[in-house]
């Protein structure tokens, strides 16, 4: 067991699991090559309690027999609603206004005054159009944007009921005043937020990231939010975690950081757990996981 609220070092991981059966985890915890020999061959199942999966060596576990539990489903919606909390909370400048209100900078009769661009009559763009991405899609429907577009590797059945149109990255990209990334990080997504696409976006757009960090070449999106290339960014996951308190982001007025809390719902943090501890044990007496992560599943589909 692992009681502190910072991560295992990895030293420590290697020398705490020689000879287990399971390994409990989150999105924090590398579960590469390493950390498999450290465990030794009577590793059955790797059980992490997140949607994603690229902290896990899938190709690994799979040469070595390993099964591999995740948490899909049980927190999409805890996602979409943080996904919401970040979209409005950039978008109206909360932080921003709440610490004006503590700080003697409370402005009245000024009417621009920390505003920003509703939702209402907007386009809305989504990348990565999984289970969280359409959830996210479904929440935006009640505050009226005009449209919905999304970027996803196939198409979604899901996307017609929702009214949701499919585009290609660089039209999303154009077209949309809010950017919502809700993709897995993989190899072809990897940094796909880069110089080229934050200037794609419009100046006015506001960018928002709820998948994985490693979706944005960082320094870019810093240039971007420094340059007015785009008008905001608010982000839940960065590069690395916890992000430094030297991060340039940190200083940014235009950039919301959140400490990676997409499924920080009381309940959802306990059914992961379970459902986490009941993969482990599925696995280990033979019997059907919850949910187990089969090695060609669609990595847009998180
Ligand atoms: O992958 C996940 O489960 C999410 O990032 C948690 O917030």
């Amino acid at each position: 067991m692992w009681h502190k609220p910072s991560p295992v070092p990895v030293d420590e991981f290697k020398k705490s699991i020689p000879g287990v059966n399971a390994i409990f985890c989150a999105f924090n915890d590398k579960i590469n090559k390493e950390i498999l020999d450290a465990a030794g061959p009577k590793l059955k199942v790797v059980a992490t309690i997140s949607a994603g999966y690229d902290h896990i060596d899938v190709a690994e576990c799979k040469k070595r027999g390993v099964k591999i539990g995740y948490t899909p489903d049980v927190l999409t919606d805890a996602t979409a609603e943080l996904t919401i909390a970040l979209l409005l909370s950039t978008s109206r400048r909360l932080p921003e206004a709440q610490h004006e209100a503590k700080t003697g900078g409370w402005v009245t009769g000024a009417s621009t005054w920390m505003t920003g661009p509703g939702l209402a009559g907007s386009t809305i763009g989504i990348v990565g159009f999984g289970r969280i991405g359409q959830a996210v899609a479904r929440c935006i429907k009640s505050f009226n944007a005009s449209k919905i577009l999304y970027f996803n590797r196939s198409e979604k059945q899901e996307a017609k009921e929702i009214g949701a149109i499919k585009v290609s990255f660089d039209e999303l990209l154009s077209e949309s005043d809010f950017v919502i990334c809700c993709a897995p990080l993989v190899p072809e997504t990897k940094e796909m937020f880069n110089k080229r696409a934050f200037e794609k976006m419009k100046n006015t757009a506001i960018f928002i990231n709820t998948g994985r960090g490693g979706t944005v070449n960082q320094n870019a999106l810093i240039e971007a939010l420094k340059n007015n290339t785009i008008r905001a960014a608010g982000l839940d996951v960065t590069t690395p975690e916890p992000l430094p308190l030297d991060s340039p982001l940190f200083k940014l007025k235009n950039c919301v950081i959140l400490p990676h809390i997409g499924s920080a719902t009381i309940e959802t943090r306990n059914n992961i757990s379970e459902i986490s501890a009941k993969n482990i044990l599925a696995a280990l007496n033979g019997t059907d996981m919850p949910a187990e992560l089969k090695y060609n599943c669609d990595v847009y589909g998180v």
